[in-house]
């Protein structure tokens, strides 16, 4: 299976929200997909109203037509831009450079567009046309030899007028936030203001009357040279036209770059000969670093939808098999499991097991669903109707075990005031299951032989010996082998209970089950706590499915059930998992050594408190006496 993308739009977000320029996405029709921050609040719009507004609505300049050809266009070249107007919600205009480029997404595309204040410039451009039509009139007046009084007046009242211009031309061109200068029509640098000075790190007695091309813009952003003769500033002044470009670098005095958007625009006298341009120009890098995530993020978004093509189509392939796997699954509501390891030594052998009368002895960790599976098999045996009466063999203290199982007759012993029923008896036509039945004395491993032999019990104090039809399903999570070894559990009775055994495997040898079991936890303490709980962040279920799971399924759900309840809000908080590297770090333990190292951490959590609402035995899903036994079993005692 191809691996799943994890694509985290989190950076490519924050650099298109912290981008000056106003950006945003149009599909064909025109309308506004997605937008960055600096569009909402230019513009005006609030994010929900974004599908009902129109690149029309913003372009003062664009037409229908004109937008049906741009989006055509599209298709074949990569970027096509305007100067305009655009017009916000309380009709406020801003002049734009705007661009449009074409975004291929699965078999379409969508226009992606970005605006540029060109402010500044189009002031400037009107102050010098400004400027030169005074310079125009001077000209002429100066232009007469005769030049009578009144004429004088005019002319000093026309210079009084230029210097007033001048002056405040120079104001707003060093007041701009754009750098610019001036070129003579042998591109050496005739003015430059105080920003154009501060990007390229020269001082302005450097840079004047300097040939411009060969001091800052002579090597492409390759490193490759840019020869004078073909350089876009002073094509300008050659051919009298605006030259605008946006993917050229500038070079500065300590011998580093940056990317520069400039516009050069020709400057002619008054007799329209050209005598230079005025060079305007601003560093890009915010907005190029802006495009290249916007790149990257595009072909993150292409290899994920890739992927996704690709696991759909896997899907597909296996949407037969797991059709089959899915009914053998629901056949056993409440065992949870797409695994192929539960598939084959669970599911498949209680689909064997059930509907004969045989034995079954149940293998496994504690909290691996024993007793689900037990259910499961009674369930789906023809004793369905009957009884299942469960006994726990280590919860009954050792001198109440047998009369809980057999039963005993009024005045058997101090305190039996009547005669009762044992579990066999209750359990008749049905199936009786013994849970923890690797525990039973070696006493009671006698007589439970002779009642499975025989088919046949005597109450305690009693003489009658009553006929019994029980199905026996054990339970243990007691390595039964060892135990026969070590002389702690009979072999004869270990040879009649495992007749057909099911070998559960750990949680953690079917990883692929914890989603699965996750959302199953997370719809059953949803209702029982009324959360609406529905989301698990990539990192939690990562969390989830790296632990090592020693307590297994019931350890999840107690986890799971924990998290339901401090959650607050949608999302599932998962705490307090120590990794799987640390738990690994003890290397391979035995089942007991990890049960023992389980309840001393559960202990030592509960501050050794055992029953109670925040005891042990709670946390475990056993009770009190079952801990104690366990406990005293492997040792454990209080320091
Ligand atoms: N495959 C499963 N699908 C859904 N729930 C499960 C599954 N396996 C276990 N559980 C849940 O985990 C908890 C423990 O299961 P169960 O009591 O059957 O385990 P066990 O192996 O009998 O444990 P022990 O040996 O300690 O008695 C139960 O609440 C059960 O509902």
């Amino acid at each position: 299976m191809p691996q799943k993308v994890v694509w985290d739009q989190k950076w490519s977000e924050v650099a298109l929200n912290s981008a000056m320029d106003i950006i945003f996405w149009v599909n064909e029709d025109g309308y506004i997909d997605k937008c960055n921050d600096s569009f909402l609040e230019i513009c005006g719009y609030k994010n929900e109203e974004l599908g009902k507004v129109s690149i029309l609505d913003i372009d003062e300049n664009l037409s229908k037509r004109d937008w049906k050809r741009i989006w055509s266009d599209l298709k074949t070249n990569n970027t096509i831009s305007h100067e305009t107007t655009i017009i916000n919600k309380k009709n406020e205009y801003l002049d734009v450079e705007m661009s449009f480029t074409g975004v291929s997404i699965g078999t379409g595309i969508i226009c992606f567009i970005t605006c540029h204040d060109i402010t500044e410039i189009v002031q400037l451009r009107q102050q010098l046309d400004e400027a030169l039509k005074v310079i125009d009139e001077i000209n002429v007046k100066t232009g007469n030899d005769n030049v009578s009084e009144d004429s004088s007046l005019e002319k000093k009242a026309l210079l009084e007028q230029l210097q007033k211009l001048q002056k405040h031309h120079e104001s707003i061109l060093q007041s701009a936030g754009e750098g610019i200068y001036g070129l003579d029509t042998m591109g050496r640098t005739t003015f430059a203001n105080e920003a154009a000075v501060k990007l390229v790190g020269y001082s302005l007695e450097e840079m004047i009357d300097v040939s411009q091309h060969d001091l800052i813009h002579h090597t492409k952003p390759d490193g490759s040279h840019y020869p004078r003769h073909t350089c876009n500033i002073y094509a300008s002044f050659k051919d009298g036209k605006v030259h605008h470009s946006d993917d050229e670098v500038f070079w500065r005095k300590d011998g580093s770059s940056f990317p520069v958007e400039y516009v050069s625009t020709p400057l002619y006298d008054n007799n329209d000969k050209l005598i230079g341009a005025v060079v305007t120009f601003k560093d890009i890098t915010h907005r190029k670093e802006t495009e290249r995530a916007l790149k990257q993020t595009n072909d993150d978004l292409k290899m994920a939808l890739q992927e996704v093509e690709e696991l759909k189509s896997k899907l597909e392939e296996e949407n037969e098999y797991l059709q089959n796997e899915i009914n053998l699954n629901n056949k056993f509501e409440e065992l949870i499991s797409t695994s192929k390891v539960f598939k084959e030594n669970v599911f498949t052998k209680i689909d064997q097991v059930a509907n004969t009368n045989a034995t079954v002895l149940v293998l496994g960790e504690s909290g691996t669903g024993k007793e689900l599976i037990a259910r499961a098999i009674h369930n789906h045996s023809d004793r369905k109707n009957k009884p299942l009466i469960k006994v726990n063999c280590t919860a009954l203290p050792a001198n109440l075990i047998e009369s809980e199982l057999f039963g005993h007759e009024k005045g058997a012993f101090t305190g039996a005031i009547s005669r009762k029923a044992g579990r066999f008896e209750m359990a008749d036509g049905g199936t009786l299951f013994l849970d923890e039945f690797g525990e039973i004395s070696l006493d009671l491993q006698v007589k439970l032989l002779r009642v499975l032999q025989e088919g046949e019990i005597e109450r305690i104090g009693g003489t009658e010996t009553i006929k019994i039809d029980v199905r026996i399903i054990a339970a243990t999570n007691v390595n039964l082998e060892k135990a026969v070894k070590d002389k702690k559990f009979r072999e004869d009775l270990y040879y009649r209970v495992n007749v057909f055994p099911i070998h559960v495997p750990p949680l953690n040898a079917r990883k692929d089950d914890i989603p699965l079991l996750v959302n199953h936890f997370l719809k059953r303490f949803n209702n029982q706590f009324s959360k609406n709980i529905d989301n698990i962040s990539v990192g939690a279920m990562k969390k989830l499915t790296t632990y090592n799971w020693p307590g297994n399924v019931r350890e999840l759900q107690n986890v799971i059930e924990r998290a339901v309840i401090i959650s607050n809000g949608k999302r599932l908080d998962i705490k307090g998992l120590k990794d799987s590297k640390t738990i690994e770090d003890d290397g391979i333990l035995t089942l007991s050594e990890n049960e023992k190292k389980h309840i001393l951490k559960v202990l030592k959590m509960t501050n050794w408190r055992i029953s109670g609402d925040k005891g042990a035995a709670r946390i475990l899903d056993i009770n009190r006496t079952t801990l104690e036994a366990r406990m005293k079993k492997l040792g454990i005692k209080r320091p």
